[in-house]
């Protein structure tokens, strides 16, 4: 599997040293680097035996079968159409892009055309798989996200002493309020129902070390209720590791035959 990396930041670097590195995903190999900063990913690419696109259209012709988006919601919004009409599959980490249903359309009917897929790991959070199975006959009735930082790793307005709503409402909202910190409310909506139908809570506490999330469901299937408290990247708070992590391992199930969940 020969792998384009967009975006080059704390995510992006453990996927160089995961797969070119320390091959956690035999056969596999980052190749491409499309990033808008030539200096510091050029060195990064030569350390990782890569090639550095400076341009978008170059990048999207080297030789590579997948692109993993490792940016933001809006390199998401500008690249990953022209990636799918490249005939790239492609993976998206800034899932956010997904909560404008036009953009999904657009994306899903690429695909049929140019029969590629669009991959959008769980990410930072877990449950999805219950959520689907849930919806299987429309027996899902609620779901909820109470999302948990330190205030650090939320905004960079103020320091703050006691814990505070930063945010309630759709997940459509949240992620339009918080770009860089909500993604996994869109993989949730999407697993769920929808993102008008799924309500966010995001407190910012001065009090926790951890990003932890909240997923409370329920319906014909019962109840759920999963927490994750996630371990923060080294180099960037907002991101949970567990992030990067199942970005690899969507990778790495993605060739496997016998499939689970
Ligand atoms: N689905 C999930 O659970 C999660 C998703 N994310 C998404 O992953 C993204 C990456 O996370 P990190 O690596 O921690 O962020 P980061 O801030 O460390 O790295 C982002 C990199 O993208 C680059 N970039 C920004 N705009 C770009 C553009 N237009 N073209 C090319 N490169 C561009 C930046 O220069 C930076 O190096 C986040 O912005 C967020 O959208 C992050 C955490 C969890
Ligand atoms: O990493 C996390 O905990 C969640 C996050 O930033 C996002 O969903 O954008």
């Amino acid at each position: 599997m020969k792998l384009g990396l967009i975006g080059c930041g704390n995510i992006g670097k453990f996927l160089l040293q995961a797969i070119n590195k320390d091959e956690f995903l035999p056969g596999g190999k980052i190749s491409s680097i499309y990033t808008r900063r030539k200096e510091s990913s050029s060195q990064l690419a030569k350390e990782f035996d890569a090639q550095f696109y400076g341009d978008i259209e170059s990048f999207l012709t080297s030789d590579i079968d997948l692109v993993i988006e490792v940016a933001t919601i809006e390199a998401a919004r500008e690249y990953a159409l022209k990636v799918l009409k490249s005939e790239k599959d492609l993976l998206l980490s800034s899932i956010g892009v997904m909560a404008d249903a036009t953009f999904e359309e657009k994306a899903g009917e690429l695909c049929r055309k140019n029969k590629v897929r669009v991959f959008l790991p769980s990410g930072a959070i877990g449950g999805l798989d219950i959520l689907k199975s849930a919806k299987a006959v429309n027996g899902l009735k609620s779901v909820s996200l109470t999302t948990r930082k330190p205030p650090s790793a939320l905004t960079e307005a103020v320091s703050l002493e006691n814990e505070t709503i930063l945010f309630k409402g759709s997940a459509a909202e949240a992620i339009k309020q918080f770009p860089r910190n909500i993604n996994v409310a869109i993989v949730l909506s999407l697993a769920g129902l929808g993102v008008e139908n799924t309500k966010v809570t995001i407190i910012a506490d001065p009090n926790v070390v951890k990003n932890n999330h909240l997923i409370e469901a329920w319906g014909s299937f019962g109840n759920l209720k999963v927490e994750i408290e996630n371990d923060p990247m080294p180099n960037n708070p907002k991101t949970s590791y567990l992030a990067s992590l199942s970005i690899l391992a969507t990778l790495q199930n993605k060739e496997r035959m016998v499939q689970i969940g």
